[in-house]
């Protein structure tokens, strides 16, 4: 169930048009919009494409800080430059409590956001409040003009009664939160926008990385298949940018992914239910073996045997999984329990382990009681080319460095099998830039 855009497609586009406006409007894009056979509207190409052209350029309607729980609050909520100082010298000097820049506490962009913020009265006045920086990106909906406000219903946002604490949690920040229902409800159906629609990742500005959260009309029209066609990047701050991972016919389907490209079926699926409140049916997800890759193998329950078991229904949350040795058949509350106990104890010690300890345990430990095609363990390999491409203090012998070689290689061969052609992970993984 979402909450229903009425717009039609012919009006959605002139809307979109304005949107671009002159600088990001092409004459003749790569692009359009059209109905899709996976879901509602959807991005179509318009000639072929190929592997690495940029599809789109687009600025963001509303964005604003990620501000979670462990990302950097030193950064200006409006231009997103650097801030330098403690807590309170990084604060807007109006006492909004948005961490803002002497040049943008005057502008245009942060005036009307800045009364709102001291009319709703900050309850800790010397400090940024994380749910408070949070809802920048929501609250900003109330200075969207006319057209930007069509479009912005005119979007997909799909309702979840939890997307409420969001406002809740924001609320809890100020003696005197707004109490009007219509702007309360206008926050709400912004968020479901977002958490329909919006991305959320890295910015590079001014050499300095900052994670945003935008809702980029466009760009959201992208459906989702588990091996995308796209890539996206952020680009100074706000602008997203769509390229090809793969050649993409005239005619055909512009598609991204919402989960990540090296999660097994179910758990890809898992996560789209409950992010995304559906259920993905992509070749990839309609394969037991996923092109070959076994992501989501586990060794056999049956004594004695040493085969990997894989789900056999593909259309459910709660398949059963069979042995491809000796074929015997296990419920998926078996087999659940079994993946939760390899996720947590490999994922225990990434997050406790070195370097040089973490390898030991993949090449040592893992293969005792996870096979080397499941997610997991591929996941972890991943983390450990990560952190080795970092600066770190830790010196690191042949043998390990040549586990790195190996990891790599591993990777960029699954990612062949998946058929991912040029897709972000593939470059970060090639360069190194994990
Ligand atoms: C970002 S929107 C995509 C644009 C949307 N089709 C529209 O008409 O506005 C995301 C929503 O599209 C639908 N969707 C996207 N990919 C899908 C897929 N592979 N299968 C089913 N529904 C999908 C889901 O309802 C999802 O919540």
């Amino acid at each position: 169930m979402s909450l229903k855009f009425n717009t039609s497609l012919e009006d959605l586009r002139n809307l979109v048009n304005l949107h671009l406006g002159a600088k990001f409007l092409e004459t003749d894009p790569n692009w359009q919009v059209l109905d899709s056979s996976i879901s509602g509207r959807g991005l179509f190409a318009r000639r072929d494409v190929n592997v690495g052209d940029v599809i789109l350029r687009e600025p963001a309607l509303l964005a604003g800080p990620k501000a979670g729980q462990s990302t950097n609050i030193n950064t200006c909520a409006v231009c997103y430059c650097r801030l330098e100082g403690n807590d309170q010298e990084i604060l807007c000097k109006n006492g909004c409590t948005m961490p803002v820049c002497e040049m943008c506490c005057t502008s245009e962009r942060h005036v009307g956001e800045c009364k709102v913020f001291r009319k709703w009265k900050p309850k800790e006045n010397g400090k940024v409040n994380r749910p408070a920086l949070r809802i920048v990106s929501i609250i900003r909906c109330l200075f969207l003009n006319e057209d930007q406000h069509k479009l912005l219903y005119a979007l997909q946002a799909n309702p979840d009664k939890y997307y409420k604490a969001e406002v809740q949690m924001a609320a809890a920040c100020f003696e005197e939160f707004t109490q009007n229902k219509d702007v309360l409800n206008y926050f709400y159906r912004t968020i479901c926008a977002f958490n329909t629609n919006a991305f959320e990742g890295s910015s590079c500005v001014g050499g300095h990385e900052v994670l945003i959260r935008a809702l980029f009309p466009v760009a959201g029209l992208m459906n989702h298949q588990c091996t995308p066609n796209a890539n996206h990047h952020f680009e100074n701050g706000e602008t997203i940018v769509i390229t090809a991972a793969r050649p993409i016919k005239e005619g055909e389907e512009i598609v991204t992914s919402y989960s990540k490209i090296l999660w097994s079926t179910l758990a890809r699926n898992t996560f789209m239910k409950l992010t995304k409140q559906f259920e993905c049916c992509c070749p990839r997800c309609m394969d037991p073996t996923e092109n070959g890759t076994y992501l989501s193998a586990l060794f056999c329950r049956q004594q004695g045997c040493k085969g990997i078991m894989i789900p056999v229904q593909t259309k459910t949350l709660q398949p059963d999984w069979r042995c491809l040795t000796c074929e015997s058949v296990f419920p998926h509350s078996k087999m659940a329990r079994y993946q939760d106990f390899a996720l947590n104890t490999i994922n225990n010690r990434i997050n406790a382990c070195s370097i040089s300890d973490m390898i030991t345990f993949i090449n040592d430990m893992c293969p005792r009681f996870c096979p080397p095609s499941n997610y997991v363990l591929v996941e972890a390999k991943l983390n450990v080319i990560w952190r080795m491409s970092r600066a770190t203090t830790e010196v690191f012998t042949e043998e390990q460095l040549k586990c790195k070689d190996r990891y790599r290689a591993e990777l960029l061969e699954l990612l062949e099998k998946l058929g991912a052609g040029e897709c972000t992970l593939k470059k970060l993984i090639t360069e190194e830039r994990l």
